[in-house]
């Protein structure tokens, strides 16, 4: 009888320790599991970064972000990162295809160029030097950017030869306009500030005298620096993309792999655990059975060595899935670290990039794509609360003839004073972008029909009253504004239509004045 109990103290220690097991595996599974959704989550945030690249992506990315933050089970995301990581190799690829066919067009123009009779020996020789050098592979979009630069001087030697042998190039209207349109468009460029003092000397260029020489010099240094900056944008651009995909890629391995450990770990465990029940019934039942205590001792002594064995190769069955867990988490870990610090310079610059593309580079003020956004705004705020909301345009008269008297230079300048005049006059809930050119809108929401007609003429007197002096001259700059106020079921383009109609109005009437369309 002794023994008896002793046995069955026995068995419901092992029973015990059985339930203890279990539930320590199942803590296991939810701690790996709240890991890899953290993880996954992540991931989806770090996917943010990535827009821009190309559309399809773009809308790969969107659904992954959606879906990782749905996922039950992290073994369901597996397709869809199998699908982005696919997009992304394929995104690779096609940057690669882009670069071999800027190869194939450098490759062209040399071919061109090397036709050019007139081309010295030694300027011959350096384009055939070059030609081997284009054969060698190129790897990224800033491997070959100074490849067209070296091009470009190619033309610029050969133009300068031209130039040199005597045909002397004469400035005809068609060299002054395309100097006024390159002035023009440099305004509306954001430069590098070191690159602000070399546009700057060419933007003086341009309002003066200009040779055709010089005209040419201009565009050469301009797309120059223009390319420069596109290569820098490419290539951060390109360096987290494919540090993403490498981040991507391990952890979708390891997700596969974890995932095909945990099935077959969920079988042999099974069988284990069938194996550990009916060891435990079989004890239960020889209790119940055998009344021989001999037999009795002999067989449980039996079945309690086969129950040790077996748990033994359950924990040892555990041990080995923690072990791998934890080498899979370390791999994650160091990939997620590397890419998030990739992620945050990236962003950084994102960031930075997005505020460039809100303003215009020469006033500071919010440019067009800003004001889209505003309007949009804005007319959410008019549908919602019905408050009153007014556009206005106001444009400069007679800017033109500032720029021929005292040159582009004083052009621009009277652009940023007037432009901040504008900012200065308007209340922090209204908002001033330049639309273009010498022209800019007003947003005005919450002022009534009685009071914006007194609101826009002080803004109008505000820039009438800006003392300007050029060339010593006292001059008198003014604006002529148009407004109009949102109606119920009008767009909101279309109240910028009336207030651009009632600007034209103001124009035609001797100009300096404010004209509401009502
Ligand atoms: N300096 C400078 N001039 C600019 C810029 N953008 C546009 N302009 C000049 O602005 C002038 C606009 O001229 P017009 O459209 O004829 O108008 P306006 O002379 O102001 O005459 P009204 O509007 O009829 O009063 C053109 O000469 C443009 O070259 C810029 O960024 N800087």
């Amino acid at each position: 009888m002794k023994d008896q109990n002793e046995t069955i103290s026995q068995i419901t220690l092992l029973k015990q320790k059985l339930h203890a097991a279990k539930v320590a595996l199942d803590e296991l599974n939810e701690d790996r599991n709240t890991k890899l959704q953290t993880l996954l989550q992540f991931i989806a945030n770090l996917s943010l970064a990535c827009k821009g690249q190309n559309l399809e992506l773009d809308n790969k990315l969107a659904k992954l972000r959606h879906q990782l933050s749905n996922f039950d089970r992290l073994d369901d995301a597996l397709p869809e990162l199998v699908e982005v990581e696919r997009l992304l190799k394929g995104q690779y690829h096609h940057v690669m295809v882009q670069l071999e066919e800027s190869r194939a067009g450098l490759g062209r123009v040399l071919r061109q160029i090397q036709r050019v009779d007139s081309a010295p020996d030694k300027l011959k020789k350096e384009v055939s030097y070059f030609k081997q050098e284009l054969s060698k592979p190129l790897h990224t979009v800033w491997d070959y950017i100074p490849k067209v630069e070296q091009l470009i001087g190619f033309y610029d030697d050969i133009l300068a030869r031209h130039v040199d042998a005597g045909e002397k190039l004469t400035v005809l209207p068609k060299h002054r306009q395309l100097a006024h349109e390159l002035a023009q468009s440099i305004s509306e460029i954001e430069f590098r500030k070191d690159q602000r003092d070399q546009v700057l000397v060419i933007k003086e260029m341009l309002s003066g005298e200009i040779e055709v020489e010089g005209l040419l010099d201009a565009y050469q240094t301009i797309l120059t620096l223009l390319i420069d900056n596109i290569a820098r944008e490419k290539s951060a651009s390109q360096e987290f993309l494919y540090a993403l995909n490498d981040a991507l890629s391990a952890v979708r391995e390891v997700v596969s792999d974890s995932y095909n450990h945990a099935q077959r770990s969920h079988q042999l465990k099974h069988q284990l655990n069938r194996e550990i029940n009916s060891r435990v019934d079989n004890v239960g039942e020889a209790i119940v059975d055998i009344n021989d205590i001999t037999v009795l001792k002999s067989q449980i002594t039996e079945q309690l060595s086969s129950l040790r064995s077996a748990l033994a190769r359950k924990e040892a069955l555990e041990q080995r899935e923690q072990a791998l867990l934890r080498k899979s988490m370390e791999t994650m870990r160091k990939e997620l670290n590397e890419l998030s610090d990739e992620a945050s310079s990236y962003k950084e610059r994102l960031f930075e990039q997005q505020k460039l593309n809100l303003l215009d580079s020469l006033t500071q003020l919010p440019n067009r794509a800003a004001l889209e956004e505003r309007m949009e705004q804005e007319f959410r705020n008019f549908q919602r609360h019905k408050h009153p909301l007014w556009v206005a345009v106001a444009d400069i008269d007679h800017f033109k003839s500032i720029n021929d008297s005292f040159g582009h230079t004083t052009g621009d300048k009277t652009l940023q004073v007037i432009a901040m005049a504008l900012k200065n006059s308007l209340r922090d809930t209204e908002f001033v972008a330049r639309y273009g050119g010498e022209e800019f809108v007003m947003l005005i929401p919450d002022v009534s029909s009685s009071d914006i007609d007194q609101l826009l003429n002080r803004v109008r007197e505000k820039v009438k009253n800006i003392p300007f002096k050029f060339k010593n001259q006292r001059i008198t700059v003014t604006v002529s504004i148009g407004a109009a106020r949102v109606m119920d079921n009008e767009l909101i383009h279309e109240t910028f239509e009336r207030a651009d109609a009632a600007l034209y109005k103001a124009k035609h009437e001797s100009r300096d004045r404010v004209i509401i369309d009502i």
